[in-house]
């Protein structure tokens, strides 16, 4: 049985999508819903059968049909949260072939993670997984299940989540915030105007893969300059494209598309080609640098280059998991910003607090980016409160291993995960925001509204335009 967690909204500030009830939405710290201490299961033998769960009581292919009435996969989180609003907590569903139970109390989602063993069954994406399977690759940790998937994992945590390493990402991630700071100051130039103004998607997309390139492979690929490297750009297209051709496969199974050579099973294994060719290059080249010992054996030369060091993983593995950081590495940070940076445009009152609390942290530390990162706690707050607002991770998907009881209903059979590539997006994140505080006023038109979309994540459903205005006296 497939249980879908959605977080739940939390209390701070809930507001009220276009359709007039509340988002489906909240506290999703990546890597899952909160975790309460107290949360006694019902015991066991007063619980409902699962047949008295709540629900449409259509057959899965009328429910298809009413569900693509109401706008298909790119309204499930609004759906969601209608069916949420009339059958209560819990509702079992039936779409197609797929049966699904949908939970949104975090008590709930605590006592599925809890029943969950050391391995959890997750969700994967079937077009990744299908793409893999067509070229004979190895899954990485995203898409691997069972032991193999935690034993990687376990080896991975050492070099992308331990206090020990994260602290080696942040001069890489900073130096693309101060890029991404440098290219603005040239926009602004460029336009004579004072100010930048533009939809930012493309370039926080672009800043977001140079960032996760930056820490993975420990080199640049030259995404934030003017001119961009024809190679570079070509591998731009390529992630765009893969995640483009992604959606679409959602709900058409690869297997058919490939059967019928579609135009989308064809450009989907083309962008997956480039994507795998590129972090070969960058492989290739982290070999040579190893080789010939061109960075000093202090200095922190990436994830690719300890794993490759530390010889703990199949190269294949590694270049697997690697591929897969990166590819879930990009949109979740950019659109996450780009939410941040709208949010603070709207809370001009907000956004000098948080100014002021970053400059505090600068004069404090003289500058060192570590120590800063350890004083700006509303800034980091604030990330939340965007998470929360925006969780750009709608839900977590997982096939339940024994029965659960959950809302006092049997669930029967069919591991909390935390996100791996959570440290870097934090840092990421709240580096961006220093950058851009200490350099720029954000602004935007105050009385937009934007709403949501689905499209493998939670996107914002028109351009958001943003002025950056530099500041007077910038720190
Ligand atoms: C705002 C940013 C991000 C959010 C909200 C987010 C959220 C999530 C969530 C909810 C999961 C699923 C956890 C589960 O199934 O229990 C996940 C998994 C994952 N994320 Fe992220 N993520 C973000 C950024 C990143 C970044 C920057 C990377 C890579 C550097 C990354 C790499 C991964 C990987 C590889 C997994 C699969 C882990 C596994 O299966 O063991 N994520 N993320």
């Amino acid at each position: 049985m497939l249980a879908r967690a959605v977080p739940k909204p939390g209390g701070l500030r809930p507001r009220s999508h276009p359709g007039g009830c509340r988002r489906a939405g909240g506290v999703p710290v990546p890597g899952g819903v909160p975790v309460p201490s107290h949360s006694p299961p019902a015991p066991a033998l007063a619980a409902r059968p699962f047949e008295q769960v709540p629900g449409e009581r259509r057959g899965g292919w009328l429910n298809l049909y009413h569900f693509w009435q109401e706008g298909g996969l790119h309204n499930v989180h609004n759906i969601m949260a209608r069916k949420f609003q009339r059958f209560g907590p819990i509702y079992r569903e039936k779409l197609g072939v797929y049966e699904s139970i949908n939970i949104i109390s975090p008590r709930d989602a605590a006592t599925l993670f809890r029943s969950e063993g050391m391995m959890p069954e997750r969700f994967s994406v079937p077009p990744w997984v299908a793409y893999r399977d067509y070229r004979n690759k190895p899954y990485g940790v995203l898409l691997k299940t069972g032991e193999a998937w935690r034993s990687d994992r376990l080896t991975l945590n050492k070099e992308v989540l331990s206090p020990r390493v994260v602290e080696g990402f942040v001069p890489l991630l900073s130096e693309v915030g101060e890029d991404f700071v440098r290219r603005a100051r040239a926009q602004v130039q460029k336009s004579g105007r004072e100010r930048w103004t533009a939809d930012f998607s493309h370039e926080l997309f672009r800043f977001a893969l140079e960032s996760v390139c930056h820490v993975l492979y420990g080199e640049r690929l030259g995404l934030l300059q003017d001119f961009v490297d024809p190679e570079a750009q070509r591998f731009i297209d390529a992630v765009t494209l893969m995640f483009h051709t992604t959606s679409p496969m959602l709900y058409l199974p690869p297997a058919l598309l490939r059967g019928l050579n579609a135009r989308t099973w064809r450009d989907h294994v083309h962008a997956w080609d480039a994507i795998f060719t590129q972090a070969d290059k960058c492989i290739q080249n982290v070999y040579r640098d190893l080789r010939l010992q061109r960075k000093g054996s202090r200095e922190y030369g990436g994830i690719l280059s300890s794993l490759l060091l530390q010889d703990k993983l199949p190269l294949d593995d590694i270049k697997a998991s690697v591929t897969e950081m990166m590819a879930g590495g990009v949109d979740t940070t950019s659109v996450t910003l780009q939410w941040a940076m709208f949010e603070l445009a709207r809370s001009p009152g907000t956004q000098e607090q948080l100014r002021a609390e970053v400059l505090a942290a600068k004069r404090q530390a003289a500058g060192d980016r570590v120590k800063m990162l350890k004083s700006t706690p509303l800034l980091k707050a604030a990330i939340k409160e965007t998470l929360r607002l925006h969780p750009v991770a709608v839900t977590l998907q997982r096939y339940t291993v024994q029965e659960v009881i959950l809302q006092d209903y049997r669930i029967p059979p069919k591991t909390l995960v935390q996100c791996l590539g959570r440290r870097i997006a934090e840092l990421e994140m709240q580096l961006f925001l220093m950058h851009i505080l200490e350099n720029f006023k954000i602004e935007t038109k105050r009385a937009v509204e934007v709403g949501t979309k689905f499209d493998l994540i939670l996107l914002p459903d028109k351009p958001i335009y943003l002025t950056l205005r530099p500041l007077q006296r910038p720190a």
